[in-house]
């Protein structure tokens, strides 16, 4: 059974490498951004509420992914396993799922933490060129990921479940490296 977050400031390569990895352990790939990012496609009611804080590079409120992900874990191809991929982004949103997976009695979860220089990330965010991805939202995202997200690692650090990958090789790398470091 495998249940793993990702944790990396934008642009390190968690959505690329979490997909990948959860197509290869057959489990779903659950990527809070994604999600938000179809809704707002869709105009849901999601969508309508999320919108000027993912094109400001702002975190959406709590109570709106932390709902999403409650509904998502609670589909059934969740029970085998998930990759969770943009949440938690905060320590609240920590507090929340630790609660949450003990109540569903889904813990054992890992985290990785995969991490890539400042000048790399900017340089293939810009490259990548999604709506959000200007310099100004860019610098924001990571400026916001620095004082909200990057306290994350000490957190699960103290709960020791942090593995940590180098997210600055090539994508098969830090394939080969997060597979071998879930396997340890
Ligand atoms: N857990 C979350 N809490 C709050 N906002 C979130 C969360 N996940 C995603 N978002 C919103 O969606 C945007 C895009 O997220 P994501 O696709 O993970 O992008 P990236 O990792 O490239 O910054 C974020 O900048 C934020 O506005």
């Amino acid at each position: 059974m495998t249940r793993l977050i990702f944790l990396g400031p934008p642009g390190a390569g968690k959505g690329t490498q979490a997909q990948t990895l959860a197509e290869h352990l057959n489990i779903p790939h659950i990527s809070t951004g994604e999600i938000l990012r179809q809704a707002m496609k869709e105009q849901t009611p999601l969508g309508i509420k999320a919108q000027s804080y993912v094109d400001s590079g702002e975190l959406v409120p709590d109570q709106l992914v932390e709902d999403l992900v409650q509904e998502r874990l609670d589909q059934p191809d969740a029970k085998n396993g998930w990759i969770l991929d943009g949440f938690p982004r905060k320590v609240t949103q920590a507090a929340f799922l630790e609660k949450l997976l003990e109540a569903i009695h889904q813990g054992g979860e890992r985290v990785v933490n995969l991490d890539a220089p400042d000048e790399i990330v900017i340089a293939r965010l810009l490259a990548r060129g999604r709506k959000d991805d200007t310099e100004e939202v860019i610098r924001r995202r990571l400026e916001v990921y620095r004082a909200e997200t990057a306290p994350l690692i000490d957190y699960y650090g103290d709960r020791k479940k942090l593995l940590t990958v180098n997210g600055n090789q090539s994508q098969e790398d830090v394939t080969g490296e997060l597979q071998k470091v879930i396997a340890s």
